[in-house]
């Protein structure tokens, strides 16, 4: 994931709805019924012959007019860094649209597929609006917005596809995917190892309860360094260096730091925001200047190779990690290389290691699940003769998990898009430019969506059974949006994807995983979606 930090200064016209807070639930559902369509030029819709008059977005069910009294309030009651929840307790008394206007944020929020699936077919090539980076007299951001973030439509979309080359496609999966194998089972060796020195019962046997937080964040980074910048960076020793520990704690605070200021207008930001903006402006100095460090050494060992021969630098066909890819083939320029590697490495770590969390503790609360997952690896991990490629392939229960833990715990709460064209979503016109966010945590979690919704059950993506329950629920595309849509969707996505599986696979290969209990974990936002205190979870060696 990245943090796509988007503020909408458009004058979303004035306020008009008057009874948005005594909605009643019921409401929801009935609007939820009604179906989405583009307002034709009358501002009419049509449906089995009538003509309805499509409502205003004045009309629209708001959270309160006054943008800094909701600002107030969001201080007030730590909103923040309850999100999601109060965004799930919205829709329940609002209905399946809301708008909401806080500081100098707006936004209409929805969570039904239909309005989704809508909404991203109106979306353009927009550049990615950052709130904070031109804000900043950072010399490194400003260098950075101009490479990525302010790149327009069609120019930002020829560079992303020479990026997708490297990360996307399944030819770049099939370069990666032994690196991230290395690197997960070293992982469990080292874990192992653990649980034998530090467990309780006999030996062979022994189990280890822990939280596995920190090792999850070094085994992401120690993942995200092999495929990006080619190389293992030691994570694993029982000393690793203070530069990666430095690493972690630079993204932890700038993934911190940016949800409060993302709502404070500038004039503000440089008086009670200040100390915040330092310690942002300074991880971002850190990131900048971890990823410049290795792509100085990239550049330097591809010149040298090239005076040299190729005998001198990597083995013929030898994988280099995407910043090798990318410096070798020489299609986009060292600005934009630089800009890409930092945002891969800036957009890696948390978003990975903290769903791996979410994911462990699922397992641990549901054991039928997880023994049931564990035949099938077993079974897949024993025909595909060491290819790591076709033991995920012969183990789908694996995506499942990694797509059931993000539905549950959608790492970005929201994907957020400006229409390139009016629509109308569940009645309701919306103008060109407005900033539309679809609410990832209520879509995952309500009734109307999934059957069943709090059951962790990661056959429910089994191509059989989502047409099942695509006739019983609300659309059957759309659901599965914890990485985005589209040419803007998350560019990490395959190395995410294939990082957790075969984490995962290694990790039900190796131990049976319990929780001592199973209610719910508390949730927190800051960025990202987290638990507010790390699970425990006990690893029993198999
Ligand atoms: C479970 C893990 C992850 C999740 C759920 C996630 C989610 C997302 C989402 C929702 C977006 C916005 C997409 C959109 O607007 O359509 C995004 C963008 C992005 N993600 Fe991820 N992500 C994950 C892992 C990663 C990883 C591992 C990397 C890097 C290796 C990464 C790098 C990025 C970048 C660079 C963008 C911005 C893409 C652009 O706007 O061009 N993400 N991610």
């Amino acid at each position: 994931m990245f943090i796509r930090v988007t503020v909408c200064f458009r004058a979303q016209g004035t306020f008009g709805s008057r009874n948005s807070c005594s909605v009643h639930p019921r409401r929801f559902l009935c609007m939820a019924a009604a179906e989405t369509v583009v307002a034709d030029s009358a501002g009419a819709r049509r449906r089995g012959g009538m003509e309805r008059q499509v409502k205003s977005f004045e009309e629209i069910p708001h959270t309160g007019k006054n943008s800094w009294v909701n600002l107030v309030k969001f201080w007030k009651e730590d909103r923040f860094r309850h999100l999601h929840k109060h965004m799930e307790k919205t829709f329940i008394a609002l209905g399946p649209i809301y708008r909401e206007h806080v500081g100098t944020h707006s936004s209409v929020n929805i969570m039904l597929p239909s309005d989704i699936g809508e909404l991203f077919r109106s979306e353009g090539l927009h550049p990615r609006r950052m709130t904070l980076q031109p804000w900043t007299t950072h010399r490194e951001t400003r260098k950075h917005s101009k490479g990525v973030f302010l790149k327009n439509g069609e120019e930002w979309r020829s560079d992303r596809l020479l990026l997708n080359k490297e990360v996307m496609m399944t030819s770049a999966v099939k370069r990666f995917l032994p690196l991230l194998d290395e690197v997960a089972s070293d992982f469990c060796r080292m874990l192992r190892a653990r649980v034998e020195r530090e467990g309780r019962g006999k030996e062979g046997e022994r189990c280890l309860t822990m939280d596995p937080s920190a090792d999850l964040f070094r085994f992401a980074l120690e993942a995200s360094c092999h495929v990006i910048y080619g190389e293992r960076i030691g994570l694993f020793s029982s000393t690793p260096s203070m530069e990666s520990q430095k690493f972690i704690w630079a993204v932890e605070r700038m993934l911190a730091t940016t949800l409060p200021l993302l709502y404070l207008p500038p004039r503000l930001l440089l008086r009670i925001g200040a100390p915040l903006w330092t310690q942002h402006a300074s991880a971002w100095d850190h990131i900048f200047s971890h990823a410049e460090a290795r792509i100085q050494r990239g550049y330097q060992r591809l010149s040298s190779s090239k005076r040299k021969g190729p005998e001198a630098g990597a083995a013929e066909g030898q994988f280099t990690g995407v910043l090798g890819q990318l410096l070798e083939k020489g299609q986009l320029s060292l600005d934009l290389i630089k800009a890409n590697i930092t945002e891969l490495m800036a957009g890696g770590v948390d978003t990975t290691a903290i769903p791996l969390q979410f994911a462990l503790f699922e397992l641990g609360r549901n054991p039928e699940v997880q023994e049931k997952v564990r035949q099938q690896v077993r079974t897949s991990w024993s025909q595909a003769g060491g290819d790591p490629q076709k033991a995920l392939q012969g183990a789908p229960l694996l995506k499942g998990i990694v797509k059931e833990t993000l539905r549950l715990y959608p790492v970005g709460i929201t994907v957020q898009r400006y229409p390139v064209r009016d629509i109308v979503l569940q009645n309701y016109h919306i103008p060109a430019g407005t900033m539309v966010q679809a609410c990832l945590y209520p879509l995952g979690r309500s009734s109307q969506v999934f059957e069943d919704p709090q059951r962790f059950d990661p056959g429910r993506w089994s191509s059989s059974s989502s047409r099942e329950e695509g006739q019983s629920v609300e659309g059957a595309g759309f659901r599965s949006l914890a990485f985005g849509f589209g040419a803007r969707q998350c560019v990490g996505r395959r190395i995410a994807e294939n990082e957790m599986q075969i984490f995962l696979m290694h990790i039900l290969l190796s131990f049976h995983l319990s929780v001592s209990s199973s209610e719910d974990i508390k949730t927190t936002y800051t960025l990202i979606l987290q638990p507010e205190m790390p699970p425990r979870i006990t690893f029993r060696k198999l």
